[in-house]
C-alpha cells in the first residue's frame, strides 16, 4: 500500500512524525491538495469508520499533517474517501493515552494494520521509540477491527470499548 501525507507545514518541524517518515521514504509528502493522490483519506471528522472493506477499492492512504489547531473539518478538502479511525488511544508523548488523537504516523499504521499491512505498520513504526508501544496498547482493538467485515461491523465492535 503506498502511504502519502498532505503537507500542511505549520507544526514543529521538530516533532512532525511525517516528515521523518518522508526521510526514510517511508511516505511521500505533498503541498497542495492537487498534487496529492486519490486514495482513502483518514480524517477524524469523516462519518463513516475506516475497515477493511475499504482495501478492495484503493492502494493509496492519505494522511493530512497539520496541527491539532488547524485540524478542524474544513481543513479536509482532499479528493478521497475520507474515512474515520475506530476508537485507539495514542502512544506519542505529546497525547499519550489520549483516544483519537493519533500521530500521523500512528494513524497510517492503524489504517494499515486495519486494512491487513501489518509489517508495513510496524516498518513505519520502528522509526520512533515509542513505535511499538502503539501497537501494543493497542492490540486488541486493531486486531478486532482488522477481522471485521466493513464499517457498521467496526463501529459495533468501537462501541464496546467506549462503553468501558
Ligand atoms: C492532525 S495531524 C497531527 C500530526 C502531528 N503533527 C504529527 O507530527 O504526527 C494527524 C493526522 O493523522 C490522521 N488522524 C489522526 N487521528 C485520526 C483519527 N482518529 N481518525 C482519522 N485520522 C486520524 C489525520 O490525517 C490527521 O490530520
Amino acid at each position: 500500500m503506498d502511504c502519502h501525507v498532505r503537507y500542511a507545514g505549520d507544526d514543529d518541524p521538530d516533532k512532525c512524525t511525517a516528515r521523518k517518515l518522508a526521510r526514510f521514504d517511508l511516505v511521500e509528502l505533498h503541498r497542495s491538495d492537487r498534487a496529492t493522490p486519490y486514495g482513502v483519506v483518514l480524517n477524524p471528522h469523516a462519518e463513516q469508520a475506516l475497515s477493511p472493506a475499504d482495501a478492495a477499492d484503493t492502494e493509496t492512504l492519505v494522511a493530512l499533517d497539520c496541527s491539532w489547531e488547524s485540524a478542524g473539518e474544513a481543513r479536509f478538502s482532499l479528493p478521497g474517501n475520507h474515512r474515520a479511525l475506530p476508537y485507539l488511544v495514542a502512544a506519542n508523548p505529546v497525547n499519550f493515552g489520549k483516544p483519537f488523537r493519533l500521530t500521523t504516523v500512528e494513524a497510517l499504521a492503524a489504517g494499515l494494520v486495519i486494512l491487513g499491512h501489518r509489517p508495513h505498520a510496524e516498518r513505519l513504526l520502528s522509526k520512533f521509540t515509542w513505535g511499538e508501544t502503539f501497537l501494543d496498547l493497542n492490540d486488541e482493538p486493531l486486531r478486532r477491527y482488522a477481522a471485521c467485515d466493513d464499517s457498521a461491523d467496526v463501529v459495533a465492535v468501537q462501541g464496546e470499548y467506549l462503553d468501558r
